[in-house]
């Protein structure tokens, strides 16, 4: 019979610790991550999937062994580019977290059945995996294997899917094993059409779709909808992963900077991989001339905010404090911003 793994997961020496904060923060926005990545010995996703799982029930309500989820999702984890600055196992295990988080809002309560919340968990866990460290954009431009597999359309979030799929066939890898073929079948559709809105060239119209939500939920006398129809149901779970992702700048400051100095990197790489073959550099992925709190107050006062502000009225009051958190940061980024610019300007006059 398969041996049953350690208490979360993950053999660590630092498994006391771990549990402690697990104990404090695995249902709390701003979880230090980072944290969970060194305590859990670099394995922040397996032990944030088991620990959610154990939480959730989920083991037994679909009947998973134990090692089977523990080999899975190293498979997966492994499957993550550790050298990636930003798309690696740790911001898997974040946005993962995050959406756990998120479903526990009061508003949420009994809107979504046991395998959606399985599903939606789920998707945030793969939803990067085998990320090669570089946009759809790269990959469409340099007719990389992927973009001509996936014909330049979600090229990484189609890659995301397969390789997950994929992995399930592994030997002792198949956490779906005792679902029904119903179960199965839905489980799939669901991840495969969250997984795929997470590319950001869907932004604008998933923000469309739930602004329209909160407007109908408005004449509905404020209560969420009894969510009836597939369609409406998933696009809050699009949202609410889409939200996950783009989380970032809503966390606590010290948090959020750490995920700007690596998608920074990332993206920088990508710009010296772009000058080196003589292909267009975009202006925020050039290490010489990128302002980067500049980056930052655009990315959230053209993106991240207007989908806070909508997911937040949405589950009113429960997301207050994460929109708050996330105006502070753009105040204190937009200061920073300001001081670099006056520097520069005094280094020029000079
Ligand atoms: C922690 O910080 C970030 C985390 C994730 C992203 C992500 N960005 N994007 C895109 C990149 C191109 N985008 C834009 N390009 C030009 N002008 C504008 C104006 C406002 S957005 C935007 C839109 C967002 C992704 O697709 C990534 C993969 C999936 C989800 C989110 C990821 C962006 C972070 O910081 C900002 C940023 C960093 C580095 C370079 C550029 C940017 C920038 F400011 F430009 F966004
Ligand atoms: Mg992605
Ligand atoms: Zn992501």
């Amino acid at each position: 019979l398969a041996p049953i793994p350690p208490r979360l997961g993950v053999e660590t020496p630092h498994a006391d610790e771990l549990s402690v904060l697990f104990n404090e923060s695995l249902d709390k926005w701003g979880i230090d991550i980072f944290r969970v990545d060194q305590l859990s010995n670099q394995h922040p996703l397996v032990t944030v999937v088991f620990s959610i799982f154990e939480k959730r029930d989920f083991l037994s309500k679909f009947r998973i062994h134990p090692s089977t989820l523990v080999n899975y999702f190293t498979g997966i984890e492994e499957h993550y580019k550790k050298d990636n600055p930003y798309h690696n196992a740790v911001h898997a295990a974040d946005v993962t977290q995050s959406t756990h988080v998120l479903l526990n809002a009061a508003s949420l309560v009994n809107v979504f059945s046991d395998l959606e919340i399985l599903a939606s968990i789920f998707a945030c866990a793969i939803h990067d995996v085998n990320h090669p460290g570089v946009t759809n954009q790269f990959l469409i431009n340099t007719e990389n294997e992927l973009a001509i597999m996936y014909n330049d359309m979600s090229v990484l979030e189609n890659h995301h899917c397969a390789v997950a799929f994929k992995l399930l066939q592994e030997p002792n890898c198949n956490i779906l094993k005792h679902l029904d073929d119903s179960q199965r079948k839905q489980l799939r559709k669901m991840v495969i059409d969250m997984v795929l809105a997470t590319d950001m060239s869907k932004h604008m119209s998933l923000l469309a779709d739930l602004k329209t939500m909160v407007e109908t939920k408005k004449v509905a006398g404020g209560c969420l909808l009894k969510l009836d129809n597939y369609s409406e149901k998933m696009q809050i779970m699009q949202n609410m992963v889409h939200c996950a992702d783009l989380s970032n700048p809503a966390k606590p400051l010290p948090l959020s900077t750490q995920w700007v100095t690596r998608v920074m990197e990332e993206f920088f790489n990508q710009g010296d991989r772009e000058k080196a073959l003589g292909l267009p550099v975009s202006p925020m992925c050039c290490r010489e001339t990128a302002n980067i709190e500049k980056s930052q107050v655009s990315f959230i006062d053209f993106i991240v905010h207007p989908l806070w502000e909508a997911w937040t009225e949405l589950v009113h009051p429960d997301a207050e404090h994460i929109l708050s958190t996330l105006e502070q940061n753009r105040d204190h980024y937009s200061e920073l911003s300001a001081t670099r610019e006056a520097e520069e300007q005094q280094q020029q006059q000079q």
